[in-house]
């Protein structure tokens, strides 16, 4: 049987058994409400009370502020930015969001429903680094703007941009600032007692946790009203039974994940520039992305000659998962918009494939993958007319 091989951890993780072992006693044995009044929903409440700590420990946030347990990150974005909408925007002159071109679709969906609405919204473009700095939003930012909201990591090139400096413009304008934080936890430190955001969102699927959970932080002190109504768990933010499971399992993998920070970026990084370099001995290939400035997993990769979803495929037909950054629509594939973004012509931007490892990535599967992508970079670099 063909050994499989993943390395597609940016898209979703396997779950850590230890966070797996967390879920167990919560099915059959501790499967109260944790709303209920009576001994089956209060003796689940300790262990939500413990995830929660440790998600709270997990992001550096302060006691004062909230974390509202939700189902994805896609919930969480939706929530700040359409809540953004019947909060602020909606009644005061300030109709401005500023967001970036990287971020995830679902930022981007919620931000142009709010155009439909009247919201002007500006979208950074990357520089040649597939980077946005603070300077470009300090830039953007005029007496309009409400929100500005940046991812913390690029999930397709694993660039990690500067909140940090984006945070000390925000503040200085007095606008708020929103960081989707999907791809940096467990990847990168996210400290908040270092790092002043307003709202930060995360799901436990991309940190070895189970999917259907996910969590949005909450400044002290910041209202926003709730995208799911009809119920007072979470303080009102967030209407429906809480995922007991889910909640007491993503504490659990947040925890681990801090823990093997310093693993993810010592031996996955290893692992990563070993799959890295081995890719650049070929010519015409091309690296988005300064390897200091991404997230130690992540590597995107443009092969020129090779259509993206070619080598996806053919990697796929030798057990490895990869992906494409340029979304597939009907007949005609889309250039990867990083790839545009940073200045690719239109050939090379058809040619976007991303590896992502975890800290289950091994040595064998990497000499593996290195072994049959190259095969395939051979192969397919015959068949191609353009090279
Ligand atoms: C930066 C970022 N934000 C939000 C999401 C949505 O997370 P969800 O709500 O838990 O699904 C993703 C998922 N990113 C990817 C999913 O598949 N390939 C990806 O790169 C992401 O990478």
């Amino acid at each position: 049987i063909m050994e499989r091989i993943y390395l597609d951890n940016n898209a979703t993780t396997i779950v850590d058994p230890a966070v797996r072992d967390t879920m167990e006693p919560f099915y059959c044995h501790m499967y109260g409400n944790p709303n209920s009044l009576h001994l089956f929903g209060i003796e689940v409440r300790p262990y939500l009370h413990q995830a929660m700590e440790q998600l709270y420990s997990g992001i550096g946030a302060s006691d004062a502020d909230d974390i509202i347990i939700n189902s994805c990150a896609t919930e969480g974005n939706n929530t700040v930015i359409l809540g953004f909408y019947f909060n602020l925007l909606k009644d005061t002159r300030k109709k401005h969001i500023i967001t970036t071109q990287l971020e995830h679709p679902c930022v981007r969906e919620s931000c142009r429903f709010l155009e439909r609405h009247g919201v002007k919204v500006t979208y950074l473009a990357p520089d040649r680094d597939g980077l946005i700095t603070a300077k470009m939003v300090k830039d953007a930012i005029t007496d309009q703007t409400a929100l500005v909201s940046v991812m913390w990591a690029n999930n397709e090139t694993g660039i990690i941009l500067p909140i940090e400096e984006i945070s000390k413009v925000c503040k200085e304008q007095g606008v708020y600032l929103h960081s989707d934080a999907v791809q940096a936890i467990g990847k990168v430190k996210v400290d908040l007692q270092k790092v002043r955001v307003d709202f930060l969102t995360f799901s436990a699927h991309k940190f070895h946790g189970p999917k259907g959970v996910g969590g949005l932080y909450i400044r002290d002190g910041l209202n926003l009203p709730p995208l799911l109504h009809g119920g007072e768990q979470m303080g009102g933010h967030r209407a429906g039974t809480v995922n007991v499971a889910g909640t007491v399992a993503m504490g659990k993998a947040i925890e681990l994940a801090n823990a093997s920070l310093d693993f993810e970026n010592r031996e996955v990084r290893r692992l990563r520039d070993k799959l890295e370099d081995a890719l650049l001995k070929n010519a015409d290939v091309l690296v988005v992305g300064k390897r200091e400035l991404r997230t130690p997993n992540t590597l995107y990769v443009s092969i020129r000659g090779v259509e993206g979803e070619s080598m996806i495929w053919d990697l796929n037909q030798n057990g490895i998962a990869a992906s494409t950054g340029s979304a597939c629509a009907s007949e005609s594939l889309e250039a990867s918009p990083i790839l545009t973004a940073i200045g690719a012509d239109r050939e090379l931007a058809h040619t976007g494939v991303r590896f992502s490892l975890s800290r289950f990535t091994t040595e064998k599967e990497i000499d593996i993958t290195i072994e049959v992508a190259n095969k395939a970079i051979e192969r397919l670099r015959q068949l191609s007319t353009s090279y």
